[in-house]
């Protein structure tokens, strides 16, 4: 029997902006076949669920009723990560970027000139990011298009929304692991975006992916620059000013720039549809052009510390108005979770407001050297996210004609990682708001796997910790 629609009914976590988002407890919504939501109603009593449900035209259907201790939110969006750098999660800590590059990754990326060995990867790599309740995913393949078509064929098989691609690297890496030449390097990033689009309309979408300026000569950028301009659809997706070495090198390499942001706009690429990974040592003039092309900031905090980067100053770019997602950044960051993320966005703002107070520096935006409270971290997580990859039309919040990308959450005992006592099976208790925000920021700050017990994409369950693959 095919399954037309699904009514939920229960606790929901909604963001609405940077400074506001609901806890409601008791909310009924419906779901449809597509995976789209179709509408929500607020507060409704138990004894008055069928009467709600009459007035919908629904008569003697199944609703799925949410446990005291579960709540329903919008899945996470990982703005930058790197698929093939999953295996080396948790090994070269003691490098700084360049030289981490070097030893560490550059290696471990040469592996996908195997297809093989990619085929054998991607899927559990994949399925790691989807249980840490990521619906959206920012991923860098290699430079391999064989190994990258791959990845995408494993996204969309596995249900998640993703862009996928592909790196344009041409100078400054092993030979091994190298592009021979522009052309070589446009040849194969056009044959992946008709692959991409060939497979997938809806869910996977192609993105250029110059690693980042070291890695490209000035033609290379130019031609991408070319090729975003001739597609409007097109995204594109970099690492910008990380770390203060990678900078200095990059402004050598690119001396007819000015700024490390102007190398991208130079080239024709400082557009709405970038991604900006990073974005640590940026200056005054370079935090001025990003908001004016209305290009979009990937924070990668855990990456950031890890890697010895330096703190990026978020309330900044916030009160500047531009877009901010967060980015797991793995390897670069040691956990595929977008909840440590949100912990390490969290530290990073209580470090930079300390930083700030000791050297009086000016707090007078509402977000610049303050601590970002977990309003703002719930928005950077799924909203931000979603404006970052310009999808906030489609997701990031749950609200009737977006695509259901969600969570059930689950802090009960039960999940093994508890956030709630005592009151979890009694059926009449319905959380207040107040218990509620509770819950959300004990699975904010102490969350995991463990707690996300589903994940949806556009209605369709892919994941999470009671998903049974192919049940
Ligand atoms: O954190 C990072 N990870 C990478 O793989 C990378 N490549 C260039 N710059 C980078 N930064
Ligand atoms: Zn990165």
């Amino acid at each position: 029997m095919t399954i037309l629609f699904t009514v939920y009914y229960g606790a929901v976590i909604n963001p609405e902006s940077l400074t506001t988002f609901k806890a409601l407890p008791r909310c009924l919504f419906l779901v449809n076949g597509d995976g789209y939501i179709d509408w929500i109603v607020d507060d409704v009593e138990s004894s008055d669920l069928q009467n709600v449900l009459a007035s919908k035209g629904l008569i003697d259907i199944d609703v799925y009723v949410l446990k005291n201790g579960e709540f329903v939110m919008p899945g996470f969006v990982d703005t930058h990560t790197h698929a093939p750098q999953v295996p080396n999660i948790g090994s070269g800590q003691q490098y700084e970027l360049l030289d981490w590059l070097e030893n560490v990754t550059f290696p471990m990326e040469s592996k996908f000139s195997d297809a093989e060995f990619a085929r054998k990867t991607y899927p559990s790599v994949v399925q790691r990011f989807i249980n840490a309740g990521t619906t959206t995913c920012c991923y860098y393949a290699t430079i391999h298009l064989e190994a990258t078509k791959i990845l995408a064929d494993v996204v969309k098989h596995q249900g998640q929304r993703a862009f996928v691609g592909k790196c344009n690297m041409n100078r400054n890496s092993p030979d091994n692991y190298r592009e021979s030449s522009e052309e070589e390097s446009i040849a194969a990033t056009k044959e992946l975006i008709a692959y991409i689009q060939s497979i997938d309309s809806d869910l996977v979408h192609p993105i250029l992916t110059p690693r980042f300026a070291i890695s490209c000569t000035s033609p290379l950028l130019s031609s991408l620059g070319d090729m975003l301009k001739s597609d409007p659809n097109l995204a594109i997706q970099t690492h910008i000013s990380e770390n203060q070495n990678e900078v200095k090198l990059t402004l050598e390499l690119f001396s007819e720039s000015t700024t490390y942001a102007g190398v991208y706009d130079d080239h024709g690429l400082l557009t709405e549809r970038m991604i900006l990974a990073h974005a640590v040592h940026l200056g005054e003039s370079e935090l001025q052009l990003i908001a004016v092309r209305k290009a979009g900031i990937s924070h990668c905090p855990t990456s950031n510390f890890n890697l010895r980067s330096g703190m990026a100053k978020v309330g900044e770019m916030l009160d500047r108005g531009i877009k901010v997602g967060l980015g797991t950044d793995v390897s670069g960051g040691y956990s595929p979770s977008i909840l440590t993320a949100v912990q390490h966005t969290s530290i990073c703002s209580k470090m930079v407001a300390n930083h700030s107070m000791h050297q009086s520096s000016s707090s007078n935006g509402t977000f610049a050297n303050k601590q970002l409270p977990m309003t703002t971290l719930l928005y950077l997580a799924t909203m931000g996210g979603a404006e970052v990859c310009n999808l906030s039309h489609k997701i990031g919040n749950l609200q009737p004609g977006k695509s259901f990308d969600a969570l059930i959450v689950s802090v009960r005992h039960d999940a093994g990682n508890p956030a709630v006592w005592g009151f979890e099976d009694d059926f009449e208790h319905v959380p207040t708001k107040e218990e509620l925000e509770g819950f959300l920021e004990r699975f904010l700050f102490c969350g995991d796997d463990r707690n996300i017990s589903k994940v949806f994409v556009q209605g369709r369950l892919v994941g999470g910790k009671s998903f049974v693959k192919g049940a």
